[in-house]
């Protein structure tokens, strides 16, 4: 049975569930605040890249899908859905002022009107905030009871640039609910998919977000822990993690050690949870951890470049890769940026590359220079620096020629394997 979805917010996380639940044959409505991105969603062209995603809302842009500043749609639809932003506050907490107004919007859109409705919070969102802050202000905006009225937390899993087949192909659903008809009509959205349903209460679902993000995370931060100690003893780490990962009790993904994670979620995420933790008397110790030793592995970049060539003042240094992560534009976070701002900080002459993420990086860093192919970032170069796993980055070899001889490339990702490729942590 097809129903009509409101999207709260049309940022990645939106904008994905919404043309992925448009292309399964539901009508869709998104929700913003942002004109720009209306107008682009709308015209079928997305404002961020996701491979797919364009395809997609080609298809169903103006048909089964809309963009709109309004919240009337959520009156007529079945479940609304929000996603929009939980950024850290200054102190790691998260920002709830968006998640709070999206649902101050959603109760006053479903005053005076009867027709059941399952307001379903995707973001992610600290444990106690569907209950306390979505549900009371849902109904008190809109003046109705929990009999017309159910509420569900729904985290989302999904990776940028990997987005529509995470979200059409999930390991899992987990819906945490306050009631079974809630439940039900969130199951019966995801019933063309197939993945094991996981039914909690909605506080499970919110702290099931935050445990899997930080034991990624923690992965992340123990196959670097393990690299640098690794590199002291000239051992290969991706060996080690190799011949560990296929214990099936710890598994082959996430153990790729490096630079670190960045991106829009495990920063926060992780520094979300210690905060949360800290607000009721536990010191997450482990998690403190994994934040330190993340925010010391770009640094581990800049002191080999230094061993290598010494003073880095008026050094051309070449910086490849300025996404988080390969196959989105998405800086967020990116481990590049401290790296950036170092060697800035100590005079290097900085030119960087990036398939998609250099737009985005000059509004940041609008003093450097940008190549326009990886062979002029590369020319007369004395360092080289590697921050994202891009595959086009996995073929150079010639291109190294034409750097100042012999080249120094250093690796903050492992897809070079060339004797001349010097890795951080292997
Ligand atoms: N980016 C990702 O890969 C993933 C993100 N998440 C979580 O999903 C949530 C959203 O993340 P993103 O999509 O990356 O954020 P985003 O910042 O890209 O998008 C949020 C959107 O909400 C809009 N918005 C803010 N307040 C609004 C309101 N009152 N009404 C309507 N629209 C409003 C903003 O204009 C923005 O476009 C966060 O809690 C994040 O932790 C979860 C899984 C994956
Ligand atoms: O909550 C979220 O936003 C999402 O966060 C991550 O997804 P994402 O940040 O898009 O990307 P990942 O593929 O997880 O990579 C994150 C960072 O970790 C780094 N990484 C990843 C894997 C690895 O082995 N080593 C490593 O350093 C990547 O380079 C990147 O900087 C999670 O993988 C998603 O399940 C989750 O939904």
């Amino acid at each position: 049975m097809s129903l009509h979805i409101s999207i709260i917010g049309g940022g990645y996380v939106g904008l994905v569930t919404g043309a992925c639940f448009a292309q399964l044959g539901n009508k869709v409505t998104i929700i913003e605040i942002d004109q720009r991105k209306i107008d682009s969603i709308n015209k079928g062209i997305p404002p961020i890249y996701e491979e797919g995603l364009e395809e997609i809302l080609k298809k169903n842009s103006g048909t089964r899908l809309f963009a709109t500043n309004s919240y009337a749609s959520v009156a007529e639809s079945d479940v609304s859905i929000i996603c929009v932003g939980t950024p850290p506050n200054p102190d790691g907490s998260s920002n709830l002022e968006y998640i709070r107004s999206a649902a101050t919007s959603i109760g006053e859109a479903l005053k005076d009107n009867t027709r059941y409705h399952v307001i379903t919070v995707k973001s992610t969102v600290p444990p106690g905030t569907t209950e306390k802050i979505v549900l009371p202000e849902v109904r008190r905006n809109s003046g109705r009871d929990s009999d017309t009225l159910g509420f569900c937390m729904n985290p989302e899993f999904l990776r940028e640039g990997r987005a529509i087949e995470d979200f059409l192909h999930p390991d899992r659903i987990v819906i945490g609910s306050s009631d079974e008809q809630a439940e039900e009509v969130l199951k019966n959205l995801y019933s063309t998919l197939n993945a094991p349903i996981i039914s909690t209460s909605l506080t499970a679902a919110e702290m099931i977000k935050y445990t899997a993000n930080s034991f990624l995370a923690t992965k992340i931060s123990f196959s670097n822990e393990i690299g640098n100690i690794c590199k002291k003893l000239g051992i290969d780490v991706y060996d080690v993690m190799k011949g560990a990962g296929l214990d099936h009790r710890i598994g082959s993904h996430f153990l790729n050690a490096g630079a670190g994670f960045g991106g829009s979620c495990f920063p926060k995420d992780v520094s979300a949870l210690i905060s949360l933790a800290e607000s009721v008397g536990e010191r997450p110790q482990l998690l403190h951890a994994v934040i330190e030793i993340n925010e010391k592995q770009p640094h581990k970049m800049l002191e080999l470049v230094r061993k290598r060539i010494g003073d880095l003042k008026g050094k051309r240094i070449a910086v490849l890769g300025l996404a988080f992560k390969d196959n989105t534009d998405d800086i967020r976070d990116s481990r590049s940026i401290p790296v950036i701002e170092e060697l800035i900080k100590e005079g290097a002459d900085v030119i960087a590359y990036d398939p998609m993420a250099m737009i985005n990086m000059k509004r940041l860093f609008p003093s450097i220079t940008y190549a326009k192919s990886i062979k002029d970032v590369l020319k007369d170069a004395d360092g080289c620096l590697i921050m994202t796993e891009w595959p086009e980055f996995s073929h150079l070899s010639e291109e190294f020629s034409l750097m100042k001889q012999p080249p120094v490339i250093l690796e903050g990702r492992r897809i070079i394997k060339r004797p001349e490729v010097e890795g951080i942590c292997w």
